[in-house]
């Protein structure tokens, strides 16, 4: 499944189906399914968006049984009145969501510097602190003893009606979620979660983009908790086990990344079978593991994965990629004569290596600047000092008269800088579309909270990001596959996507790191008119090289560098021609 689930009317039915089955149940006449349904509705509340974490943006949170717990212990502390004045059960439920937000930042705020494992760690170590917590204060919590949960009003009083309650509100809570991911934010966290570096270079903030995402499923979470106090009439920390921490975890795995009807089938099926299976209840732990094997090992991209019929359908074998000018110029209208991009000087060492070693580079616009040498000799590491990937020990960068401050890659986007990478940085399992539109994260400007609404705003920014990235397409000739899992790609396609992606930027500098590296020689034909096209429209391309070929029919400039110096610079002309750049480089 990819994430566009919920694009098309097509990929709602299912969820329709499901919202329609469970408005069904009551007819059942079995009020023990009241208790199940409700349980796996609110399950799913608190794993919607617990989803967005864990599948979207691929963070271990596996500890969000402890956000369940604040949010059901705040709710029942307030709603009884043992220690402030007694809270009606709706507003003691909104409490339990604040909390829940507060306490899913406190606990995610790690991630932004901890890697997988340790992160995973901090929000286990954080869930038992939670428990114990809940245990010891006693005059709040009732210890052991516990506490009662908050007494839904009328008509939200009986079973049946509260199972509708939470129903209406898990459903509220898909439409939010569907809304994140299938905006700038959703492609943004898949983004982060399996091209980090391909979404800092297209402008994409981590810090901002988790803190909003982790705010918003601590909100759930809470929620959640609130409602599940409700659910037991009485709480105790026993109810918070490790074992629910795992379901939480694992039926977004079931479910598949990247997906929400996955992870809502898995919530349902992990709910209902230890109790259609009654002797399995004892041994869920066990289930969970085993389950978590077989997906590991057998379907890595879960239920979703299996759904996902559209991705399996195959792919034109006889394709070519026919950069389309016209599209080109639609995308990137001709820009007035910019100012050039200056590098002065630029040292760079790791350690004892010298990697860039006092270098001179001025890129202009409109005009394509070949940066060729042999390997190692430092091209890719003057890319990264430019994109801010690298902070040089010296030197100066300059757009113009502006320095160029060293650093913050993610800041590279807004200034006009775009680039291509030496690998494709690529989300696989998105669609190459999709692929396409994180380049233009930055051209929506409406916020987190909007975009969970659909308010008019992130709609109509998002119509007009998904109309350039089609424009983009056709620009490097990939229209045809804008549809497909970009896994499915040849690898020639996915050079293309990438630049592709970095036009949405309709960048002032364009940096291409080996574009012509396994591609056909007629690909590489289509790839220098369409690099020379890019230019004509107002844009400078860096274009780092193996083809001299390529460079030499393209390149209005050409820089050879040799061990991380400057050794040529000059036009084509002079660079063939070069005696040292022949001996060191070019061979005879
Ligand atoms: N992160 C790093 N840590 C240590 N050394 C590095 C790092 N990145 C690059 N280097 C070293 O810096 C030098 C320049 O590397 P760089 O990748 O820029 O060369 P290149 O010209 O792009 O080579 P190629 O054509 O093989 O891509 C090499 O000696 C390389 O080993």
């Amino acid at each position: 499944m990819t994430p566009r689930a919920g694009l098309l009317p097509r990929a709602v039915l299912p969820f329709l189906g499901i919202l329609a089955l469970a408005l069904l149940l009551p007819f059942s006449g079995n009020d023990y399914w009241a208790l199940i349904a409700t349980r796996a509705a609110i399950y799913w509340i608190l794993i919607a968006g617990l989803n967005l974490v864990v599948g979207f943006a691929g963070q271990l949170a596996i500890g969000y049984v402890a956000l369940l717990t604040l949010g059901a212990y705040t709710a029942s502390v307030l709603a009884s009145g043992t220690v402030t004045p007694e809270v009606p059960a709706f507003l003691a439920l909104a409490a339990a969501a604040g909390i829940g937000a507060v306490f899913g930042l406190v606990v995610g705020l790690p991630a932004l510097r901890l890697r997988t494992f340790y992160f995973a760690m901090t929000t286990l170590g954080f869930a038992t602190i939670v428990t114990q917590v809940a245990l010891a204060w006693q005059d709040v919590t009732g210890g052991g003893i516990g506490i009662t949960g908050p007494a839904m009003p009328p008509p939200f009083d009986t079973a049946w009606s509260f199972f509708y309650l939470c129903l209406g509100l898990a459903a509220v809570v898909t439409w939010m979620t569907g809304n994140i991911a299938r905006s700038r934010f959703g492609r943004g966290l898949i983004a982060l979660r399996d091209a980090e570096v391909a979404a800092e270079a297209s402008g994409i903030s981590k810090p901002a983009l988790l803190v909003s995402t982790f705010l918003f499923a601590g909100a759930c979470a809470g929620f959640a908790g609130g409602l599940f106090a409700g659910l037991q009439t009485y709480i105790t920390p026993d109810a918070f086990t490790f074992e629910l921490s795992l379901l939480f975890f694992i039926a977004v795995l079931i479910g598949g990344r990247g997906s929400i009807l996955g992870p809502m089938l898995g919530t349902i099926l992990l709910t209902l079978l230890p109790e259609i299976a009654a002797p399995l209840a004892a041994w869920s732990t066990f289930l969970y593991a085993f389950l978590l094997l077989v997906i590991v090992l057998a379907m890595p991209g879960g239920i979703a994965s299996l759904l996902d019929f559209a991705g399996r359908r195959p792919l034109p074998a006889h394709r070519a990629i026919l950069p389309r000018a016209a599209a080109l110029e639609a995308l990137l209208p001709a820009r007035p004569e910019a100012a050039p991009l200056n590098l002065a000087g630029i040292e760079l060492r790791f350690g004892g290596v010298r990697a860039i070693d006092g270098v001179d580079l001025e890129v202009r616009p409109g005009q394509v600047h070949g940066l060729i040498g042999p390997n190692g000799s430092g091209k890719t590491t003057t890319l990264n000092v430019i994109c801010g990937y690298y902070e040089p020990q010296q030197g100066r960068m300059a757009l113009g008269a502006a320095p160029l401050p060293a650093g913050m890659p993610q800041k590279r986007a807004g200034l006009g800088i775009a680039r291509t990478f030496q690998t494709p940085r690529i989300i696989g399992e998105a669609t190459v579309l999709q692929n396409v539109m994180v380049g233009g994260s930055i051209q929506g400007s409406s916020s987190f909270f909007a975009t969970l609404l659909a308010l008019p705003r992130p709609r109509a920014e998002e119509k007009t990001i998904e109309a350039q990235a089609r424009l983009a397409l056709a620009a490097v000739g990939l229209e045809g596959l804008a549809e497909a899992r970009a896994d499915r790609l040849q690898h020639s396609e996915l050079r293309f996507v990438e630049i592709a992606r970095a036009l949405m930027l309709r960048p002032a500098f364009l940096l291409l790191d080996e574009p012509a590296a396994g591609l056909s020689a007629e690909e590489i034909r289509r790839l220098g008119a369409l690099i020379q096209a890019v230019a004509r429209q107002g844009t400078g391309v860096l274009l780092v090289e193996h083809h001299a070929d390529l460079i030499f029919d393209i390149c209005d400039h050409v820089t050879v560098l040799n061990l991380g110096r400057v050794l040529a610079s000059g036009t084509p002309a002079d660079i063939r021609s070069h005696k040292e750049v022949v001996s060191a480089y070019l061979g005879a």
